[in-house]
C-alpha cells in the first residue's frame, strides 16, 4: 500500500495492475522487511541489533538475504563466497573466488538493498568453519553507489514478481569490521579464535522463520483465489444443465464444486496447520534463548513439512482456480495469473520442496529407529512405532479416518525402511542406497505431512470456539478434506489394511454429497474471508459481481486503446499490406 501511496494513487483508483505489482508482482522491501529483519532479529547480538535495527527500521538501511549463489542454492553448506580473517588488521576479507560464487537472486539485491546479510564460509587461523552470516553494506547510504570492491546486478525478467529487482552480488576482497559476523551464536574473537554456537544449525535460523511465514502466506493466497474463482462461478452462466431450462450458474456444476470447495478447504488446513507451527516456532526460539536446543529438530522438521505442503497444495489450489475460471482466468486482470507466478516460487525458494521433504524423511527413518531401540523420539513421530488403535473408534468416523491416515503412515515408514535396508545390503553404501530409495522416501514426507496436517485441522475444528452453525459448516469443510485427500491417497489405505474398497466407495459417495451440501456455503464462506476489493485486484471476484462491466472498464485503461488505429499499423502493418501490392 505504501508504495501506491508514494505514486499518489488513492487505492481504490489503482488499476488491477498497479496493484498486483505491489501486491503480487513482487514488492522489492518483502525481503527487507521479512528476512533480513529476523537475521538481526534472531542472529545478531543485543549490541549489533542496537547498531542497526534502529536504522533498519527507518528505511536508512534496507537489507536482503544474499545466500543463494549461482551454482548452488539447495546445497548451503557447498556455499562458496568466502570470509577470511585478517588478524593483522581484524577484518573479514569477503570474496568471491568463482564465477560460481556470485551470489544470485536475492530480492532487492540488484537496485534496492544498499546492504545484506550474507551468508559465506568462515575461515580464520587457516580453518574453515562452514557458512556464517554477516552484516555487509553494498551501496553507499547517501548516494545509493555501489562501494569499491562490490559488485551488483539484476538478473533479469523472471515468470512473475517482475516488479521486484532479484540481483546478483560479487566481492573482490571486500574488507568488513571482525563485528560484522552476526554473534548471537558463534564469535570470531579478536585473537582470530572461533567460539562455537550450542547448535551447528542456529546459523539456519532464518530460514527455519521464513518456512513458516510462508506457510500462512500460502493460506492467504489461495484465499484470494478460491475468492475470485467462487464469486465468479456464481456470477458466470454457461451451457444447460437440463435441455431447454436456463442456463445455469456454473457453481451448480458438481465438477466445478469439486474444482472449488476441496480448496476452500484447504484454505483452513494450511491456516490451522500454520498457527500450529507458528506457536511451536515461538516455543522454540524461548527456549534457545535460554541455551535449550532440545526442540529444535521438531521445529526444523515440521517446518520444511509445512513450507512443502502449504506450497504445494496454494500453488495446486490457485491453477485449479485459474482454469474453473475458462478464458477470463487467463486474463491479467482476473488477478489469477498474479497469484500464480508469485506463489508458485514458494515451492522453489526457502528450500527447495523434494529437499525439505527429503529432510522431513531423513528425521521419519532416523525415529522409527530409534523407536525400534527403544530409544526416546519426539512427540511428532512417537506414533511411527505406537501399537494402531484403529478399532476404538466408530468406522469411517473422522477419528477412524485420522487413524487411517496415523497407521497408513506408519505403514509406509516401515515398508521403506526395510527397502532402505535391503538396499544398504546390495550397495553396501548407506548414501547410494538412500538415493535409491529417494522417491518412495519423499511419499513417506508427504503423507506423514498430510496426516500432520489433516489431524490440526479436525483438532482445531472440534475446540473452536465458534457459533453450532459455524461449527457445523467447518466440521462438513473438514470432512471433505479428510475424504479428498484420503480419495487422492487410496493406494496408502489399501495398502495398510486400514481401509477396504468398499470404505473407499462409501468414502466418495458421502464426499460428492458433501459437495451438494456445502454448495449454498460457498459464497458466503469466501465473503468471510472479508478481502477488500482493492485487494483483492480482480474483475471475476469484485463483491458487485458486475464482471462483465469490470471486464470491459480495465480493457478501456490498456494503452493500447487510447487510439483506434495503433502505432504499429503504420509502422508495421501497412507496409505489409502494401508489399504485395
Ligand atoms: C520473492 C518474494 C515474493 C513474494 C512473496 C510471496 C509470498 C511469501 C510472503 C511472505 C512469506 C515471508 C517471507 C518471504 C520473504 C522472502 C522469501 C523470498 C525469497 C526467498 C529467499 C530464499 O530463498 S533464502 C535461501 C533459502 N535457501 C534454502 O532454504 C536452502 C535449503 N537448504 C538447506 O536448508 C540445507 O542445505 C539443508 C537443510 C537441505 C541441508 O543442510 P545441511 O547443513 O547439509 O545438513 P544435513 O547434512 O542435511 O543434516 C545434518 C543435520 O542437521 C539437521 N538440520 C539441517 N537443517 C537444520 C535446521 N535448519 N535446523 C535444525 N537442524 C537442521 C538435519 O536434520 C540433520 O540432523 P540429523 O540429526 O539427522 O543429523
Ligand atoms: C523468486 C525467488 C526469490 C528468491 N529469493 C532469494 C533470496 O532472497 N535470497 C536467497 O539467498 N535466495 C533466494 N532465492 C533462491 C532460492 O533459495 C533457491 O533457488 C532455492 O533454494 C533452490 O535452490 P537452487 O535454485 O540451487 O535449485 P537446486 O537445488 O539446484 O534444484 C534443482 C533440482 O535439483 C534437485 N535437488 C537438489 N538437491 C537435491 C538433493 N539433495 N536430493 C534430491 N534432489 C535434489 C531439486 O529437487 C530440484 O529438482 C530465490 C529464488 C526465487 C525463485
Amino acid at each position: 500500500m505504501r508504495k501506491l501511496a508514494e505514486h499518489n494513487i488513492p487505492l481504490r483508483e489503482a488499476s488491477i495492475t498497479q496493484v498486483h505489482s505491489v501486491l503480487r508482482d513482487g514488492n522489492p522491501l518483502i525481503v527487507h522487511t521479512s528476512m533480513f529483519a529476523n537475521a538481526l532479529a534472531s542472529l545478531a547480538n543485543p549490541k549489533q541489533q542496537q547498531q542497526w535495527v534502529p536504522l533498519a527500521e527507518k528505511n536508512r538501511i534496507i537489507g536482503t538475504y544474499a545466500q543463494t549463489e549461482i551454482g548452488h542454492g539447495t546445497f548451503v553448506r557447498g556455499l562458496e563466497t568466502t570470509a577470511i580473517f585478517d588478524p593483522e588488521t581484524k577484518e573479514f576479507v569477503l570474496h568471491s573466488p568463482t564465477i560460481t560464487s556470485t551470489k544470485w537472486w536475492p530480492g532487492g539485491l540488484g537496485k534496492t538493498a544498499n546492504a545484506a546479510i550474507v551468508m559465506a564460509q568462515l575461515y580464520t587461523q587457516g580453518k574453515c568453519y562452514g557458512p556464517h552470516p554477516f552484516f555487509v553494506q553494498l551501496r553507499d547510504f547517501d548516494t545509493h553507489h555501489s562501494l569499491p570492491g562490490v559488485i551488483l546486478g539484476e538478473i533479469g525478467p523472471r515468470l512473475g514478481i517482475n516488479s521486484q529487482d532479484n540481483g546478483y552480488l560479487r566481492f573482490d576482497h571486500y574488507r568488513i569490521p571482525r563485528t560484522n559476523m552476526l554473534m548471537r551464536h558463534s564469535q570470531v574473537l579478536e585473537d582470530g579464535s572461533y567460539v562455537k554456537p550450542i547448535h551447528n544449525k542456529l546459523s539456519y535460523g532464518t530460514m527455519v522463520w521464513t518456512r513458516v511465514a510462508i506457510v500462512h502466506s500460502c493460506s492467504k493466497k489461495l484465499a484470494c483465489a478460491v475468492t475470485i474463482a467462487t464469486r465468479y462461478s456464481a456470477v458466470r452462466h454457461q451451457s444447460e444443465l437440463v435441455p431447454g431450462k436456463p442456463e445455469p450458474q456454473i457453481l451448480e456444476y458438481q465438477t466445478q464444486q469439486y474444482k472449488l470447495l476441496p480448496h476452500i478447504a484447504s484454505v483452513f488446513a494450511i491456516l490451522f496447520s500454520a498457527s500450529s507451527v507458528l506457536r511451536m516456532q515461538r516455543n522454540v526460539a524461548a527456549s534457545i534463548s535460554k541455551g535449550n536446543v532440545e526442540l529444535l529438530p521438531e521445529l526444523h522438521i515440521l517446518s520444511c513439512a509445512m513450507k512443502a505442503l502449504s506450497s504445494q497444495d496454494s500453488t495446486q489450489g490457485i491453477e485449479t482456480c485459474r482454469l474453473a475460471c475458462g478464458g477470463h482466468g487467463y486474463i491479467a486482470s482476473s488477478g489469477l495469473p498474479s497469484l500464480y507466478t508469485s506463489t508458485t516460487c514458494t515451492i522453489t525458494y526457502e528450500g527447495e520442496n523434494t529437499v525439505l521433504l527429503l529432510q522431513v524423511a531423513r528425521y521419519l527413518i532416523k525415529s522409527y529407529r530409534a523407536g525400534l531401540e527403544g530409544l526416546p523420539v519426539l512427540p511428532s513421530v512417537m506414533y511411527l512405532t505406537a501399537p494402531s488403535a484403529m478399532h476404538q473408534s466408530p468406522p469411517l468416523s473422522n477419528q477412524a479416518l485420522i487413524e487411517a491416515f496415523r497407521i497408513s503412515s506408519a505403514n509406509l515408514v516401515k515398508e521403506t525402511e526395510s527397502r532402505l535396508c535391503r538396499q544398504f545390503n546390495l550397495e553396501q553404501n548407506f548414501h547410494y542406497a538412500w538415493n535409491r530409495c529417494s522417491v518412495a522416501l519423499v511419499h513417506c514426507a508427504e503423507l506423514h505431512s498430510r496426516y500432520y496436517m489433516c489431524e490440526k485441522f479436525l483438532s482445531t475444528v472440534e475446540s473452536i470456539r465458534a457459533s453450532d452453525r459455524v461449527r457445523s459448516v467447518l466440521q462438513d469443510l473438514c470432512r471433505l478434506y479428510l475424504i479428498h485427500h484420503i480419495t487422492l491417497n487410496q493406494g496408502h489405505f489399501l495398502r495398510s489394511g486400514t481401509l477396504s474398497g468398499v470404505d473407499l466407495s462409501t468414502l466418495e459417495e458421502e464426499m460428492y454429497e458433501l459437495l451438494a451440501k456445502l454448495r449454498p456455503q460457498a459464497v458466503p464462506l469466501v465473503d468471510a474471508f472479508d478481502f477488500r476489493d482493492e485487494l483483492l485486484g480482480s474483475t471475476l471476484g469484485a463483491w458487485d459481481g458486475r464482471v462483465y462491466e469490470r471486464l470491459y472498464e480495465e480493457a478501456q485503461k490498456s494503452p493500447l486503446n487510447k487510439t483506434d488505429v495503433s502505432k504499429a499499423y503504420h509502422k508495421y502493418l501497412q507496409p505489409l499490406m502494401k508489399s504485395n501490392l
